[in-house]
């Protein structure tokens, strides 16, 4: 069983994020960077040892964000620059003796579990490996304010954390490499002649160098927004008529729905779901039937009014379910026009809006033809 031990670097005073407390501090969904970083480490089932490096001057700072990680090793004082902070925490690992480290920057707390596992699995074959992620943009070299030249990008990488090293030979490395400035642990091994894998990095594993990078990582963290989840229910009585509208679309029918509006049962459903998700009431609360100015009205201005209530709120609407019931018509020959009729109104994607229909097999009032009903959810996320 290799023993593996991870480093989390955290002794930077943040010079180019600027403010009074040093970035890693900072909170991130609520908690202080450096908590995230040390935490996912602790969680890791491979990694034995977890030891943060730290400024002297902040031990408080520190013992508040690990404050309930019981298994972290007590932190250590860092140096002035990053390789000097790196070489002390390897030495207070001499003692433990690990197989393996793992050298992490405490300002990338988006570290997840599988980037972990790539990097030791590939220090199987060699005596390094970093996450890294191929360049996409072209590259100039300045010259002042001009461009010198363009540099080609084949084969260029952005290196990240966590950096993966057989421990003797990065300390070995390390020790003689200090007094120079390497920007990062792989530079020091392969200043002492050993190679280096490259492993898939993750774009989520932004580092915090600037106040841009720290909203990203909040947006990262929090995700996509606070899921809303919405049901409706209609039913409208089936009675004299040629024809149904359902979702928007008019089907030729030996009867016709009843209701103060087009009684278009599906489009009602999935208005009271949409305002369900927002908390919003129902339909009958902002189209009352006593109002006169919806009478015959088509249903799409009571779907459109709900959508436009979510965005208001900078909600996004994820996927819609909807059913209906009914003996018929059959609804499967309609399915795509229904949902591109809905797309068209709610403006999403037509793959969001799932329409499905079945009979209730002639049982109850659905299948005596009295009238047809439609049950629906949605799924909206709105900002935090
Ligand atoms: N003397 C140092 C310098 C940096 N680091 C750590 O190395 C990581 C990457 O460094 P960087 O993003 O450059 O952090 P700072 O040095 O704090 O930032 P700046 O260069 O803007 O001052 C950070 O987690 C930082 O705390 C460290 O442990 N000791
Ligand atoms: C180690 C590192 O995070 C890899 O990208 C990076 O080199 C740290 O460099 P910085 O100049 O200290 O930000």
């Amino acid at each position: 069983m290799v023993k593996v031990a991870a480093l989390i670097v955290a002794a930077g005073r943040g010079k180019r994020f600027g403010g009074e407390l040093p970035k890693q501090y900072l909170p991130l969904g609520g908690r202080p960077v450096l908590r995230h970083s040390l935490a996912r480490f602790a969680a890791h089932p491979d990694v034995a040892l977890v030891r943060a490096v730290i400024h002297p001057d902040d031990r408080d700072l520190y013992d508040a964000a690990a404050h309930g990680l019981t298994t972290l090793l007590e932190p250590v004082p860092g140096g002035a620059e990053r390789q000097d902070s790196v070489r002390l925490g390897l030495e207070s690992l001499v003692e433990a003796a690990p197989d393996v480290v793992l050298i992490h920057d405490g300002a990338r707390p988006l570290i997840d579990g599988a980037l972990i596992d790539r990097v030791i699995a590939a220090l199987g074959e060699q005596p390094g490996a970093i996450p890294a992620l191929p360049v996409a943009d072209t590259l100039k070299r300045g010259n002042g304010r001009l461009i010198g030249e363009t540099v080609e990008r084949a084969n260029l990488w952005r290196a990240q954390t966590p950096q993966g090293f057989r421990f003797p030979d990065l300390l070995a490395a390390h020790r003689a490499a200090a007094g120079r400035t390497l920007t990062d642990d792989a530079a020091v091994l392969e200043a002492a002649g050993a190679s280096v894998a490259l492993v898939e990095g993750a774009e989520d594993n932004v580092k915090i160098t600037t106040p841009i990078d720290l909203a990203r990582a909040e947006s990262l963290f929090r995700g996509p927004g606070e899921p809303r989840i919405g049901s409706g229910f209609d039913v409208h009585r089936l009675g004299p008529g040629s024809s149904v509208t359902l979702c928007g679309i008019e089907l030729p029918h030996d009867q016709g729905l009843i209701g103060h509006s087009d009684a278009d049962v599906p489009m009602h459903a999935l208005t009271d779901a949409l305002l369900g998700t927002i908390n919003a009431g129902d339909i009958g609360r902002h189209f009352p039937p006593s109002d006169m100015r919806w009478k015959g009205a088509p249903s799409s201005i009571f779907l459109a009014h709900a959508g436009a209530l979510i965005d208001a709120l900078g909600g996004r609407i994820l996927n819609v379910d909807i059913t209906m019931m009914c003996e018929r018509p059959k609804i499967g020959p309609h399915r795509a026009r229904m949902a591109n009729k809905l797309a068209e109104i709610l403006r999403i994607p037509a793959s969001r809006i799932s329409i499905k229909a079945t009979t209730t097999e002639t049982l109850g009032f659905t299948g005596r033809e009295e009238g047809i009903a439609a049950q629906a959810t949605a799924l909206v996320a709105l900002p935090f």
